[in-house]
């Protein structure tokens, strides 16, 4: 019996999900402003929209929010340079822009920003060797070519990039292992795999990945607990459920994957009391690991009264399907 040095003993009792609980905890957690988990997040508050509203709508509870204050919100975020900030008066940033994009794209209200200044600030980022730059102060990470893949697409507007050099630059984040890193000569990371697979499954290049050697890597991320880890000899956390199992749905494997175990190891990840998902059991919840615990259970099983998620975009693919984008899959 191989001991895995790194992996923790599940609870015994397994509770069931607790969508109120869930839903409860996000309205809640945008309403109290002075609350202080709120105010340490100012700086990628728009992010922290994104997976609460994205939760809220995988739930059915998105008329519950507030859409005029987030449209309010977003608008004053768009900077002169057309890029969108994580808050008002904050540098804009493709991370940021991203998120934005996916909210507006939820409540079906482009309308309320200058789509044209977005499309520009993306494809100013992009460098020379068809890497992007996160903002204007030029860190480039394949991070980044995703968001401008991803917030581009979503517009309609990916003939504003060179998408075949941004293609070139992923497949040099490639690894003898079949991962990706975040920039040639990195280490592979689920992460960063989220982000390799989804663009080149938006732009249609998923033949140029390996899956049956990325499919492994994916699967062996799997411990005992049940619970996925995002690289090897790392601890189980709830949010690489949804980076393996994104990118393993993707390249058509995430069959490879022991389900049962997994949706147990989720499923003891919820605060009973508070509502919300931690990375693991008994630890403190917050609205990034609810988003990313909810989309692994709506990939895992479609009982779980959640509505269907997108693998590619992190989106409800009603959403998808309404915009009329195909991201492909192998089958
Ligand atoms: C900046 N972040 C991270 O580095 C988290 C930290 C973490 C959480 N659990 C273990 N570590 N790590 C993380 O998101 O890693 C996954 C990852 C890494 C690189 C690329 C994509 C995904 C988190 C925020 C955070 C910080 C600290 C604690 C909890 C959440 C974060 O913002 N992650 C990004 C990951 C991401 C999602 N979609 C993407 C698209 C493109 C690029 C990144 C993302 C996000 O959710 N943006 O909307
Ligand atoms: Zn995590």
């Amino acid at each position: 019996m191989t001991t895995v040095k790194h992996d923790i003993e599940l609870p015994s009792n397994i509770p069931e999900l607790l969508l109120e609980k869930h839903a409860n905890y996000l309205i809640s957690y945008g309403t109290n402003k002075d609350e202080y988990n709120y105010s340490q997040t100012e700086h990628m508050r728009m992010s922290g929209m994104y997976w609460g509203l994205t939760a809220l709508d995988l739930m059915g509870k998105l008329e519950q929010t507030n859409k005029e204050e987030v449209l309010e919100f977003i608008k004053q975020c768009q900077s002169d340079s057309g890029g969108i900030s994580a808050s008002m008066q904050h540098d804009p940033h493709l991370l940021y822009t991203l998120s934005a994009i996916q909210i507006l794209c939820m409540y079906d209200a482009l309308n309320v920003i200058n789509v044209d200044k977005i499309v520009n600030y993306v494809k100013e980022r992009q460098q020379a060797d068809g890497s992007f730059a996160g903002d204007q102060w030029g860190e480039v990470d394949v991070r980044f070519s995703f968001c401008a893949v991803a917030t581009l697409s979503l517009l309609n507007r990916l003939d504003a990039i060179d998408v075949e050099k941004a293609v070139q630059f992923v497949l040099k984040c490639m690894n003898f292992d079949g991962g990706f890193g975040s920039k040639p000569g990195s280490e592979s990371h689920a992460g960063l795999i989220y982000c390799c697979t989804g663009l080149l499954s938006i732009t249609g290049h998923l033949h140029l990945i390996d899956a049956d050697r990325l499919g492994w890597w994916l699967c062996e991320r799997q411990l005992p607990s049940g619970g996925l880890n995002g690289r090897p000899e790392k601890l189980p956390d709830v949010c690489y459920s949804w980076w393996v199992l994104s990118a393993l749905t993707i390249l058509g494997r995430l069959h490879w994957i022991d389900k049962k175990a997994l949706i147990d190891y989720i499923l003891t990840c919820q605060d009973v009391e508070s509502g919300g998902f931690s990375d693991r059991p008994g630890d403190m919840v917050d609205p990034f690991h609810t988003l990313f615990g909810l989309t692994a259970l709506s990939l895992l099983d479609k009982n779980f009264s959640l509505k269907p998620i997108n693998p590619t975009y992190c989106m409800p693919e009603y959403i998808i399907d309404r915009l009329g984008l195909k991201p492909s899959r192998l089958d």
